[in-house]
């Protein structure tokens, strides 16, 4: 039996030991070869709501079940916030070795990682001018560790390091480079493997109609959930979920899962440069969910050539309308739909921004806003341009990005260079497409408005009422 094998078998054993139920129609299976780690699958039939597992709460690994939280003050963890407790807790109780309560889980969490924090400078810039190369956050992360979380390690030495005599002198090594790498690593599993916790009971407050407001649902406590987090995802054959029972959480079928089927969690629709970001895969059906991030400043740099002095009193007005973001979407679509690629708020944007000075006057006044389907031809023509601009930031063009291939070979290690290239390259690749669709479809539109010079002025609608598809929030 290898090392990969017997640490899944152990952790199975521990779990069940742990009073954790596991149905005998699944197994936990080695998919290194599909380059996915562990995942589970189904070795018989399995119908809808049938249990897959059921894993004791007492098992999660979170800072409520950890000794560290009897020991260090709860406003400290406050103070912290989910994030970076759960990095303290994760950290104490691995660097615990064999005598954590979570042993035989660390062994078969990862110990490398694809995410881009872990990418090399020459592997990061075969994104180009992917607006994902702006949201890795290494560098914040590092100022985080070092102003928050170490300052908690070393007020805490005794305990977290506690029966060894150096322990002062360990924790002001946690400032050390390797140390904030693991930090890191810690970080990264949070990131790909954690579920927020709901309580055994909800304290969370529902309005009239039920929901609860995003922010209260932020609030909930991270935790690791062993097994559950052994499932891949994949957001259209999503086939399981996990729900939050008083004292244990059930992962169940959501729906009839084949003999020899994965079962798979699902993570969102999350454009391939987010996967990447957060879990460091890439698969070629999330290439629907692409998106290509149009910055602001690129707006107004096209704008500014034209006539700056407006553009600075408009933008103030706008600000006020909640219109202003760092950046806009253009999602991908099949067709390109403009009202359903190109976010509304873009569009808006733009419109604000174009109009006559006396529609200007006339819709601030009244504190509205332009209608996004409602897009003149300099509207078109002038996101057409910027679009065009953006295309211009990346280093190739998507013909000679096509023209050449990196891909690696299929049994190539997926930590290697070659294959990092590829996934990048699918990733620039699918953000060009969409450029290309988004300009061509523009282009369309202001020769059937006539141009630039023409007053056109025309409804632009795919025959549904809404404002188009909910982008995804960055
Ligand atoms: C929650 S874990 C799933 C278990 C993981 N495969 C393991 O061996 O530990 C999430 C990680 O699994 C991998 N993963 C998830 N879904 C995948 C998929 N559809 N294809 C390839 N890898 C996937 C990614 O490395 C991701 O960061």
């Amino acid at each position: 039996m290898t090392d990969f094998d017997g640490a899944s078998e152990q952790f199975l054993a521990w779990l069940q030991r742990s009073g954790a139920i596991l149905s005998d129609k699944i197994e936990l299976r080695d998919l290194r070869d599909c380059h996915a780690g562990r995942g589970v699958v189904a070795t018989q039939d399995i119908e809808v709501d049938e249990l897959l597992f059921r894993i004791p709460r007492s098992s999660v690994l979170s800072v409520e079940n950890s000794i560290l939280s009897k020991e260090i003050p709860k406003a400290t963890f406050e103070y912290l916030g989910p994030w970076l407790s759960l990095i303290l807790v994760m950290l104490y109780e691995y660097k615990n070795g064999p005598s954590s309560n979570w042993a035989p889980y660390f062994n078969v969490l990862p110990t490398r990682f694809n995410t881009l924090m872990f990418w090399e400078e020459d592997e990061l810039d075969q994104l180009q001018a992917s607006a994902v190369r702006n949201k890795i956050g290494k560098e914040e992360a590092d100022e985080t560790f070092t102003t928050q979380l170490v300052p908690v390690i070393e007020e805490f030495a005794e305990i977290i390091f506690s029966g060894d005599e150096l322990a002062k002198d360990r924790a002001k090594e946690m400032r050390s480079p390797e140390n904030l790498e693991f930090m890191h690593k810690m970080g990264s599993l949070i990131m790909a493997y954690a579920f927020d916790i709901e309580p055994a009971e909800s304290k969370k407050e529902a309005d009239e109609e039920g929901y609860v407001s995003e922010e209260e649902d932020e609030a909930l406590p991270k935790g690791m959930v062993p097994m559950a987090d052994m499932l891949n995802a994949d957001a259209d054959r999503n086939n399981a979920r996990l729900f939050y029972e008083e004292d244990s959480l059930s992962m169940k079928a959501i729906k009839p899962i084949k003999a020899g089927e994965e079962v798979f969690n699902d993570y969102g629709a999350l454009p391939r440069s987010d996967l990447l970001r957060r879990y460091g895969y890439i698969t070629d059906n999330y290439a629907q969910y692409d998106v290509v991030e149009i910055p602001l400043e690129l707006i107004s740099a096209a704008l500014q050539e034209e006539n700056p002095g407006r553009y600075k009193k408009r933008m103030e007005y706008l600000e006020e309308q909640d219109l202003v973001e760092t950046g806009y979407d253009i999602a991908a679509g099949e067709p390109f739909d403009i009202q359903e690629c190109i976010s509304p708020e873009l569009i808006m944007l733009v419109q604000a921004l174009l109009m006559t000075d006396a529609d200007f006057e006339s819709m601030s006044r009244s504190g509205k806003l332009p209608k996004p389907k409602r897009m003149a031809a300099r509207d078109a023509e002038f996101l057409q341009r910027v679009v065009r601009a953006r295309a211009e930031q990346y280093g190739t063009t998507l013909e000679e990005d096509l023209g050449t291939s990196n891909a690696p070979a299929p049994e190539s290690d997926c930590f290697s260079k070659g294959y990092r290239y590829a996934m990048a390259r699918a990733v620039r690749i699918g953000e060009k497409k969409i450029l290309k669709a988004a300009e061509e479809v523009l282009g369309k539109l202001v020769q059937e408005l006539g141009g630039s010079n023409g007053a056109g002025k025309r409804k632009i609608s795919n025959g549904s009422s809404g404002p188009g598809k909910k982008l995804r929030a960055k």
